[in-house]
């Protein structure tokens, strides 16, 4: 091959074949990761290359307590200089209602720098007066407020009628985004069977009550129910509990730079051709 000079980006040359994905600063299509242990030098290296594609950092469960509070602060700020939020597992919160502290640790988050809080029942039972309360303490000192619907054990699943309205009262009370439990495995747990299929009517269900699509935040951290999610809402859904090394490989199904999705957008394409 003869010499080729060019300063053609890849960009420059291909479209995306699947068009509409909105870039940051953006309302929808958030990835929110699960960081459950990056290092400063590595969380760099993540942010460097992929924080346009990130929104949310959970620190997961209660990793935020392990960590040595110059280093939780650093790593906060550093996802702050990446125009990401960044807040503590929603299990740590049920820590602190556990222990009778959630006021408190509500109003510490903000404090060291958290942006966001989740306000969940995964694991325990909260009663409907502190969620209601913890949201609006949350809202009243500015932090986002991610609250979750389903249980992370099947075991333990409410009726759906009951989680249905638990949205609406979320909503009522002002939760800014609806988390809909995944777990960091998606399998057996909030609205995946053992296979880490969804359980269709549950999620049609959960779509028909929220007011807009857009406060749903689906964690599915496996690509099969990415591209389910991309199939069905279109590359701006929300998808949460994604691995901090999947963030590329998701953005690339976003935006149909993967046989999964590409597939899917072939009609687009060749009716554009
Ligand atoms: O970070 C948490 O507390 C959990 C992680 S997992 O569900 O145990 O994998 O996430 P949550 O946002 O509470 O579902």
């Amino acid at each position: 091959m003869s010499e080729y000079h060019s300063s053609k980006t890849w960009r420059q040359l291909l479209r995306f074949p699947l068009d509409g994905r909105d870039s940051k600063p953006r309302a929808k299509g958030l990835t929110m990761i699960i960081d459950n242990g990056l290092g400063l030098g590595e969380t760099r290296d993540l942010l460097t290359l992929v924080g346009d594609y990130i929104d949310f950092i959970k620190l997961g469960f209660g990793t935020s307590a392990l960590y040595s509070q110059n280093l939780l602060e650093e790593k906060i700020s550093m996802a702050l200089s990446f125009n990401i939020d960044i807040y503590p597992g929603g299990t740590f919160f049920e820590i602190a209602v556990l222990q009778d502290s959630w006021e408190e640790f509500i109003i510490m988050a903000k404090h060291i720098g958290f942006t966001a809080i989740e306000v969940s029942d995964g694991t325990i039972k909260i009663p409907d007066e502190i969620r209601e309360k913890a949201i609006s303490l949350a809202s009243s000192i500015n932090l986002k407020v991610l609250t979750e619907i389903g249980q992370k054990d099947p075991r333990d699943q409410i009726p759906l009628p009951e989680m249905l309205s638990q949205i609406k009262k979320d909503v009522d009370c002002g939760a800014d985004w609806i988390i809909v439990e995944g777990r960091e495995s998606g399998q057996n747990a909030g609205v995946y069977d053992h296979n880490g299929c969804f359980i269709m009517h549950q999620m049609e269900e959960i779509v028909s009550v929220i007011p807009d699509p857009s406060m749903l935040i689906w964690e599915a951290p496996l690509k099969q129910q990415q591209q389910e999610l991309i199939m069905r809402f279109g590359p701006n859904v929300n998808i949460g509990n994604i691995a901090p090394h999947e963030v590329l490989a998701l953005e690339a199904l976003r935006s149909g730079l993967r046989g999964d999705t590409l597939r899917f957008s072939c009609n687009n394409i060749i009716s554009r051709v």
